[in-house]
């Protein structure tokens, strides 16, 4: 591998544009040397802050031109598939954002098409198993230092979410980040899911009847609550509290400038993902070169994709009630 990785951006609009920056800025051993994005204006926008980029409308002709050596998937959601695979035919290295598709049935259809490499070549951008409080929170379980872990509680808080966002977003493109994480934390699979509806959001879009609570159960028997709230206005928060026998652990809370002012003590707190993350997307895609160097990839896999897949097909068929349960086939020593 070249010691400048030429990565290829398909979807550049706010991860795929925010990824443009972050690689040029912050990443080091790589450059953006594709845009591949149908919207002339966000693919104009983005170009202008990749120096000597090339600019497509399809994945297939930059791959036609030679214009990459790994691809970088920000599209929304419901288009990975129809980049996924063409890459993957291509032998291409692939960081896919989250998630890898939004359903068991299509991220299965990856599965296969990966498979028929000589390795996994996907990395699924679920950029929380790179920030540095997670991380901790991680270690602290697998050390037992606080003994057993019992209990996650979980808020996943967001300002607003935009006109496409649906109610089943609510899980596959939300609570899909918990049904990645917490089995990563607790080191155990997720067994099932039940939703309850508190009282709705007056200020939420009509479209949507949410906040929800979501009750994740893991296979170790740690049962995770997650706040799903989309419609806060007033900021970003991604907090969790850990329940252990001997012990409590939270991660997540407000860490920004503190003011003391006419009587008022007060806390900066995010407002969106893009700075709240910002130090793991970085993390994530620095990761992510070395490993596409060292011709491997380092961070969840197409697997876990395809696991949160079906922990979410649980979640959407529990949107409407019961407890819904999640089988796990037998992992392919593919994935070992
Ligand atoms: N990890 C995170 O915290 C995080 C945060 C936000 C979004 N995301 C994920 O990032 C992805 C993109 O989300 P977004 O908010 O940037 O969406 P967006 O709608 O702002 O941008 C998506 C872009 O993809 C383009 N596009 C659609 N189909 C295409 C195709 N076939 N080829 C090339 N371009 C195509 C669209 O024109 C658009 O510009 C989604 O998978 C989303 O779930 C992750
Ligand atoms: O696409 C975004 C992103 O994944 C954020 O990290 C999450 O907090 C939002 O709920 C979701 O809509």
């Amino acid at each position: 591998m070249t010691e400048n990785l030429r990565i290829g951006i398909v979807g550049a609009g706010l991860m795929g544009g925010d990824h443009v920056t972050r690689i040029t800025n912050r990443v080091s051993g790589a450059s953006v040397s594709a845009i591949v994005e149908p919207d002339e204006t966000r693919g104009a926008a983005a170009a202008a802050n990749a120096p000597g980029a090339r600019s497509f409308t399809r994945i297939e002709d930059a791959i036609e031109a030679d214009a990459l050596d790994a691809v970088l998937i920000a599209t929304p959601g419901a288009y990975h598939e129809p980049v996924l695979l063409p890459a993957l035919e291509a032998g291409l290295p692939i960081l896919c954002e989250k998630p890898l598709t939004p359903d068991p049935e299509s991220s299965l259809r990856i599965l296969e098409a990966e498979q028929k490499l000589d390795r996994p070549h996907i990395q699924v951008g679920f950029m929380r198993r790179f920030d540095a409080e997670y991380a901790k929170l991680r270690a602290l379980v697998e050390s037992g230092r606080l003994g057993e872990l019992l209990m996650v509680r979980a808020v996943h808080r967001n300002p607003d979410v935009p006109p496409s966002y649906t109610q089943s977003m609510l899980i596959t493109d939300s609570v899909v980040h918990e049904f990645d994480v917490t089995p990563w934390l607790a080191g155990s699979d997720v067994r099932s899911v039940e939703v309850r509806h508190p009282r709705r959001n007056s200020k939420a879009p009509e479209r949507l009847r949410e906040p929800i609570l979501v009750l994740i159960e893991l296979a170790n028997g740690v049962l995770v609550d997650v706040e799903m709230n989309v419609s806060i206005g007033f900021g970003y928060q991604v907090a969790t509290e850990a329940v252990f026998e001997q012990g409590v652990a939270r991660i997540g809370q407000p860490q920004g400038l503190q003011t003391w002012h006419d009587g008022t003590f007060a806390i900066d707190e995010h407002r969106s993902f893009t700075t709240r993350f910002a130090d793991a997307y970085d993390a994530q895609i620095q990761r992510w070169v070395e490993a596409v160097k060292r011709g491997t990839i380092d961070g969840p896999s197409a697997w876990d994709g395809f696991k949160v897949a079906l922990a979410c097909e649980a979640g959407v068929a529990a949107l409407d009630g019961g407890i819904q349960q999640v089988v796990i086939p037998e992992r392919p020593a593919f994935y070992a």
